[in-house]
């Protein structure tokens, strides 16, 4: 891996899935950087128990009719809208809607339409074939593709630019894609569910949103109420978080004490599933002798205003980048020798520790691998 070349894709799927904060929703660790670190490494074997169980918590009575009804449309295979406040656990419900699906076995891709611009984003949906436009070197396939046999969860629908909306209706009615720069078309065989932190209805009414399209997602939908709305599941969340997190950090027993509970029960929680894992890891951090207190609580000043809390927090993907541009202004010397560095590692650890096989997912030889291994650090150099 020569200093200058461009990653490859599979290299930059390792990078980003080693990214803390990859999802463009979930707050980026950025303390990391000032580590010098540009990312830190996945656990595989907790990124495998989080995957395999999405531990999900149900117990206030709203939240259980919820889950009755996901158990309810699993099975079908219509289109679902899934809506809800930011944080409110839409991406969770999706994956767990396609867990309980007979599309278990398939692919779950997950996607951030907002995240993207115009240009990019129905390539990026539809697919693409070498030469369609400037910068398409190879052909590649959509997301609509690579879901095939799985399950197509598209966040922020209403940020789909109208050009898009159209296209992605006649997807869904013929079932069939038809790649940028080609005639082809391609079956597809992918159940769509879509996602919103907007009132589509009103987002129709405005023009922003093709009524047919709205009709066609909404053939069956899921309103997740905000956290503020099920108060049975704050605790429970929060004693769920605290496990959670004490294990991943390694530590003792920990506990919430009575001020606490009743401080967390009296908060709004702006930013929803997502605020109140924050707040518990947060505190987790801080805490003395095992027990969290009400001064380990940092609670937002913001009061239910939806999507309030993503707001004043900052937009942690701009977070982010503003960081990473800092680094990369910082260390440009030695960045490219660091991303070799991470990429290895990644592939080190995801395939627990074999070194032919993570050879083998970068596509360089054993020795070239285990040379670069012993040279980090990451194994010695007789074994
Ligand atoms: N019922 C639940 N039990 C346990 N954890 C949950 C539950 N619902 C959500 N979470 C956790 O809360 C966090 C936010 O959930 P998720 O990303 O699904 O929300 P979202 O509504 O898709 O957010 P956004 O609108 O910002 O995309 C995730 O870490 C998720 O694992």
């Amino acid at each position: 891996m020569g200093a200058g070349r461009a990653l490859s894709r599979a290299e930059l799927l390792l990078v980003s899935a080693a990214m803390p904060g990859s999802d463009a929703s979930r707050p980026a660790t950025v303390p990391a950087l000032q580590d010098g670190r540009l990312w830190t490494l996945p656990n595989p074997q907790a990124l495998a128990t989080s995957i395999r169980a999405t531990a999900q918590v149900f117990e206030d009575p709203r939240s259980m009719e919820l889950l009755a009804r996901i158990r309810l449309i699993a099975p079908s295979e219509a289109s679902v809208l899934v809506m809800g406040e930011t944080g409110t656990g839409k991406e969770l419900v999706a994956r767990h809607v396609h867990a309980l699906s007979h599309r278990a076995g398939g692919p779950f891709i997950a996607v951030n339409c907002g995240a993207f611009p115009e240009t990019l984003v129905e390539s990026e949906l539809f697919g693409h074939e070498k030469g369609a436009f400037s910068g398409a070197f190879t052909a590649k396939a959509g997301w609509f593709e690579a879901a095939s046999g799985g399950t197509l969860f598209l966040d922020e629908i209403g940020d789909l630019p109208l050009s898009i909306q159209v296209k992605l209706l006649r997807v869904l009615q013929e079932r069939e894609v038809v790649r940028l720069g080609s005639r082809r078309t391609v079956p597809i065989d992918v159940r769509v569910i879509a996602a919103t932190n907007v009132r589509l209805e009103e987002a129709v009414a405005a023009g922003h949103f093709r009524e047919d399209l709205y009709y066609r997602l909404h053939v069956v939908s899921l309103d997740l109420p905000a956290l503020r709305g099920r108060p049975g599941d704050i605790l429970p969340l929060a004693r769920y978080f605290a496990a959670e997190y004490r294990q991943r950090l390694g530590y003792g027993a920990i506990a919430l004490n009575a001020e606490a509970e009743a401080k967390l029960l009296a908060h709004s929680w702006p930013g929803n599933i997502r605020e109140l894992e924050n707040v518990i890891h947060h505190a987790l951090l801080i805490c003395r002798d095992g027990t969290i207190r009400p001064e380990d609580l940092h609670l937002s000043a913001l009061q239910g205003a939806p999507r309030g809390g993503e707001a004043a927090a900052g937009d942690p993907r701009a977070r982010l980048e503003a960081a990473l541009a800092a680094y990369f202004e910082q260390n440009r010397e030695g960045l490219y020798e660091h991303l070799e560095d991470v990429i290895v590692r990644a592939a080190f650890e995801y395939s627990e520790r074999n070194q032919v096989q993570a050879a083998r997912l970068l596509g360089i030889s054993r020795n070239v691998m285990r040379a670069r291994l012993i040279r980090m650090g990451a194994i010695a150099a007789l074994k």
